[in-house]
């Protein structure tokens, strides 16, 4: 590899080697990429003619260093349509550089996939959403972003994008749809919520005050991950659709403030961990792949 990765991440030429690396791996050819949020990679369990790539086993790749997640790709089958799950992602305030913590979604682009289902544990800033409940990303705010860590940020190489691409739309409206419908016909339409994820750097959990400012922004969710990941998704063309478990409520009053562990968040991912996985299934099994 010839490329300053402190400066600028890895080149075209890179990410096409790191996945023909990787596609040596495994007789699989995914089409849809899965991104599994802390404590959510049960998913993983049930793909069907599962192969297994620890990222260990791939050269350049990062390492995860968050318990919850752990380290691997798994290609196979869901629902009979061809799979490649991240068990285990990157986060920046694990000390990677930006474009490092989103790299595999370049990755999974170089390896074909043209649709990419981003999962994440977040906190609940909205006051009517409960803990276990499932948001659907209608939007996000890329806190990061705005304050000059964008992702996309060193030079560009058009072959991955354009140099200012359009982030209006980010999350495919088709497959919102298609989200809902789904819930509706699994009898999640009380836990299912829609709204927009606001990306913090982490690790530590938000103020009471930090709570009251992001949920005035407009934030109906925060977690420490999942936007520079759909950005970069994005910005290559791929189209991208995000859910959170909503693991624990913020606290935005003093009297009722609750300190947020990631022991509880693991332990509600664990528990309703169940009810996302029903639903992205059955999504994916309804997902036209010739849709775009
Ligand atoms: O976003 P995921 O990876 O689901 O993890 C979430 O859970 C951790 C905090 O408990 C943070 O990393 C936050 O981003
Ligand atoms: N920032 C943040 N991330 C989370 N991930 C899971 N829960 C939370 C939370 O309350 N806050």
């Amino acid at each position: 590899m010839t490329t300053d990765q402190s400066a600028e991440g890895y080149s075209f030429e890179d990410i096409q080697l790191i996945a023909s690396n990787v596609l040596k791996q495994t007789r699989h050819k995914p089409s849809i990429g899965i991104i599994c949020g802390s404590g959510l990679g049960g998913l993983a369990d049930i793909v069907q003619d599962a192969e297994t790539v620890p990222y260990s086993s791939i050269p350049e790749f990062p390492v995860t260093t968050v318990k919850g997640h752990e380290g691997k790709l798994v290609f196979g089958y869901l629902e009979g349509k061809p799979v490649v799950l991240m068990r285990g992602r990157f986060h920046y305030y694990e000390g990677y550089p930006m474009w490092k913590v989103a790299m595999p979604v370049r990755v999974m682009k170089a390896m074909g996939i043209s649709t990419l289902i981003v999962t994440n544990a977040a906190g609940g800033l909205n006051e009517n959403f409960k803990t276990g409940d499932l948001m659907i990303l209608r939007d996000h705010i890329d806190l990061p972003g705005l304050t000059g860590e964008c992702v996309l940020i060193g030079k560009n190489d058009d072959r991955f994008g354009p140099r200012f691409p359009a982030m209006v739309g980010t999350y495919d409206s088709e497959l919102i749809e298609l989200a809902k419908e789904t819930a509706v016909n699994l009898g999640y339409s009380s836990i299912l919520r829609e709204g927009t994820y606001i990306m913090i750097g982490g690790p530590s959990f938000e103020t009471v005050a930090e709570s009251r400012l992001l949920r005035n922004w407009g934030a109906d969710a925060v977690g420490m991950s999942t936007v520079p990941e759909s950005v970069v998704a994005k910005h290559c063309g791929i189209r991208v659709f995000g859910i959170s478990l909503i693991t624990d409520m913020c606290s935005l009053s003093y009297d009722a403030a609750n300190a947020t562990t990631h022991e509880e968040v693991l332990a509600i991912g664990e528990k309703r961990a169940g009810d996302l996985q029903k639903l992205i299934c059955a999504m994916i099994g309804n997902m036209n792949l010739n849709n775009n």
